[in-house]
């Protein structure tokens, strides 16, 4: 579904990501680990188009995208639920999922489906985003790029800051959202939650990758080694 090869990312003159190789096959979902500053954010921006690359390439369903604007990306179906959730704060959380309505790829995700998936967006939708909860924004930000209609979903960071109990409700939808058939590429400092929902893992460090393997093939021992840049049990 996605192939990313040999891609470079500078910010002016510094290099934050040095030849990141990685594939993700359609309905998989892949764990992006990595210690803070390891350029997991910066990857996902490049696959979203927000930030371009300085060098590789990006094959989404068997096209270059390299170069394509984040629309462009989002009306061929991906879509990102941001770190930090990013949502208007004086728009409802209804209006914010509209948001993510406008250039959607696909109408299989109206809102009566969104709010039936999500029943913690349904709560809240006359709400202001500014008085949402942390989960409760989590949940309106996962619905807004849910309204795109998207088969590929970038979810950075998605239980930083939240209470235990909602990290909780947010995996259910996790759960959800991939037996729904939806690809997933999740970002999560949490290495235990990010192998016990992922197929696969890729773990970053310091913008280069130090570990690809099928999560039921990596022992934690080895994503701890990768994560840290200490030698592994079998490196
Ligand atoms: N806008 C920017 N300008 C300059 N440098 C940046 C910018 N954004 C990120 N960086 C740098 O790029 C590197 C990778 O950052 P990035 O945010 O991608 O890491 P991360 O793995 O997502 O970390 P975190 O978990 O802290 O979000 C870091 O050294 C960071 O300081």
């Amino acid at each position: 579904m996605i192939e990313v090869d040999a891609l470079d990312v500078h910010y002016g003159d510094f290099q934050a990501l040095f030849g990141v190789s990685l594939s993700l096959a359609r309905g998989r979902a892949l764990a992006l680990a990595g210690a803070n500053g390891a350029g997991k954010t910066t990857l996902l921006r490049a696959l979203m188009g927000a930030h371009l690359p300085s060098a590789g390439t990006v094959r989404y369903e068997g096209a270059d995208v390299t170069a394509l604007p984040p629309h462009d990306r989002v009306r061929r179906g991906i879509a990102m639920v941001p770190e930090g959730r990013r949502l208007f704060p004086s728009l409802t959380a209804e209006e914010n999922i509209k948001v993510g309505a406008v250039r959607a790829a696909s109408p299989d995700w109206p809102l009566a489906r969104i709010y039936d998936f999500l029943p913690l967006a349904a709560t809240v939708r006359d709400r202001r985003a500014s008085a949402l909860s942390g989960g409760e924004r989590q949940a309106v930000a996962i619905a807004r790029a849910l309204a795109s209609g998207p088969r590929l979903l970038l979810l950075d960071e998605i239980s930083l800051g939240l209470a235990p109990g909602v990290v909780e409700q947010v995996y259910e939808v996790v759960r959800g959202l991939r037996e729904s058939g939806a690809t997933l590429l999740i970002v999560e400092q949490d290495l235990d939650r990010a192998l016990g929902a992922c197929d696969d893992v890729v773990c970053l460090l310091e913008g280069r990758v130090a570990l690809t393997s099928e999560t039921a093939a990596a022992s934690r021992e080895d994503v701890v080694a990768a994560y840290f840049g200490t030698e592994g049990p079998h490196s």
